[in-house]
């Protein structure tokens, strides 16, 4: 067994649901099976009393939300919190602040507006965020944005059963019915077929659902539509809403290329390794649009996702070895620099050994390099070196 695997402790806090849709369970046994100890975390009783753990795998997403009004659950989070931060070797699935972001869809979608001014192979669909205010001031917001009807309003909350409340509105009128805070963004029609891009660390999935079916573009005399997206894009779901009028050949998933960038700069952008974005490709152009983020999503169709839940594990959890070896090295030279010359090497081979230079570097790296450049250097390596 390799040594940054011996002894290694991972814990996880799931609600039940989850934890049945993913049969959780078959985790657990797979990661028992490869020498690791496994704790279902009892938000309940003190942390420092369950662990110490290596790793913890989480969705407290309805903590997280509830912990903005509820006092119980902001100690939870609290706790939680403080945890994780005073024992810092911690690789915690995923941290909480990128976590919240998506829980917003306010703060998602700005970031998917910053991201697509970066790199053009996306876009995400125009938007107006509202706050308050009647139908009237929803309609003035949009002809000052200049966006046109059929429009999507999605609850600024992402997660949580009310959030998937959905409207399609096709006129001015049809604005009175939405209630802020909420957002309305362009429709953008697809030909009824959702990619579902299913990220595991440097892994990604991409799963084909069922969509919402073709609009006609501009104002139209349609009644809104009212419906909850889980009956529109899960594998199992049946509706007429996803019937297309037409007949159309069998829409091609994006490019490979497209995705991979997509997934690399998203990962990159938000410091998240459990994570969902769903893509849809424009009909008229064939541009991929980015329309939703979630935070550790449901994996359905992605058999491997066990398997690449503890290869990523591994990974961290080995990248963490070596940095905290590299640092242990690197306080050993120092240390062998200071220290009085006796009788061991002559001074100029301090000087000169080749080692100094790489680790003098590669501590650099995390401060210096930009966002952009990987995974690695934005989540991992900052937590490596606070580690120890
Ligand atoms: N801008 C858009 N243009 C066309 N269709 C859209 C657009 N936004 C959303 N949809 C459709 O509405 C569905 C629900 O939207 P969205 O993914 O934002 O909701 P959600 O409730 O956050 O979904 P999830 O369950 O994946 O979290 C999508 O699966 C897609 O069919
Ligand atoms: O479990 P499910 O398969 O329904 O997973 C869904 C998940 O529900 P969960 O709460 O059980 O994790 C949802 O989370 P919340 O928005 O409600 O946070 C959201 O992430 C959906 O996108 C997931 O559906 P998917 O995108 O994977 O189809
Ligand atoms: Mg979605
Ligand atoms: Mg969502």
């Amino acid at each position: 067994m390799p040594s940054w695997r011996k002894g290694k402790h991972i814990g996880y806090c799931l609600n039940d649901k989850k934890k049945k849709k993913l049969n959780f369970q078959g985790f657990e046994d797979l990661c028992r099976k490869r020498g690791y100890e496994v704790t279902e975390i009892d938000l309940a009783k003190p942390l420092c009393e369950q662990g110490p753990f290596d790793v913890i795998i989480h969705k407290l997403s309805d903590l997280i939300l509830e912990s903005s009004y509820d006092s119980q659950s902001h100690q939870l989070i609290r706790d939680f919190q403080t945890y994780v931060e005073t024992y810092s070797s911690i690789i915690l699935l995923d941290p909480f602040p990128a976590v919240r972001l998506l829980l917003d869809r306010f703060e998602s979608y700005r970031l998917l507006q910053d991201f697509q001014k970066q790199d053009s192979c996306i876009f995400s669909p125009p938007y107006v965020e509202l706050n308050s205010g009647t139908g009237r001031e929803a309609a003035a917001r949009i002809r000052e944005q200049g966006l046109t009807f059929p429009l999507i309003c999605k609850t600024r909350v992402a997660h949580g059963p009310s959030s998937h409340e959905m409207a399609l509105i096709f006129n001015e009128e049809g604005l009175g019915a939405v209630s802020a805070p909420c957002l309305l963004q362009s429709f953008v029609n697809h030909d009824a077929v959702l990619f579902k891009v299913f990220v595991v660390g440097s892994s990604h999935f991409v799963v084909r659902r069922p969509s919402l079916k073709n609009f006609p573009r501009g104002e139209s005399a349609r009644r809104s539509i009212f419906f909850n997206s889980h009956s529109v894009s899960k594998p199992e779901s049946c509706s007429r809403l996803t019937e297309l009028d037409e007949a159309t050949l069998e829409s091609p998933p994006p490019s490979d290329n497209v995705v991979c960038r997509a997934v690399r700069g998203l990962r990159s952008a938000l410091g998240l390794s459990l994570f969902g974005v769903d893509l849809i490709v424009e009909k008229q152009t064939g541009r991929c649009a980015v329309i939703d983020v979630n935070a550790f999503p449901g994996y359905e169709g992605v058999p491997e996702f066990f398997s690449a839940l503890l290869n990523h594990i591994e990974t961290l959890l080995e990248s963490y070895e070596q940095a905290a070896r590299a640092r242990v090295l690197v306080a050993e030279y120092s240390l062998h620099q200071r220290a009085p010359q006796v009788d061991s090497a002559p001074e100029s081979t301090h000087g000169t050994d080749p080692r100094a230079p790489w680790m003098a570097n590669s501590l650099e790296t995390p401060k210096s390099a930009p966002a952009e450049s990987g995974f690695f250097t934005f989540a991992v390596l900052p937590a490596v070196l606070s580690r120890h």
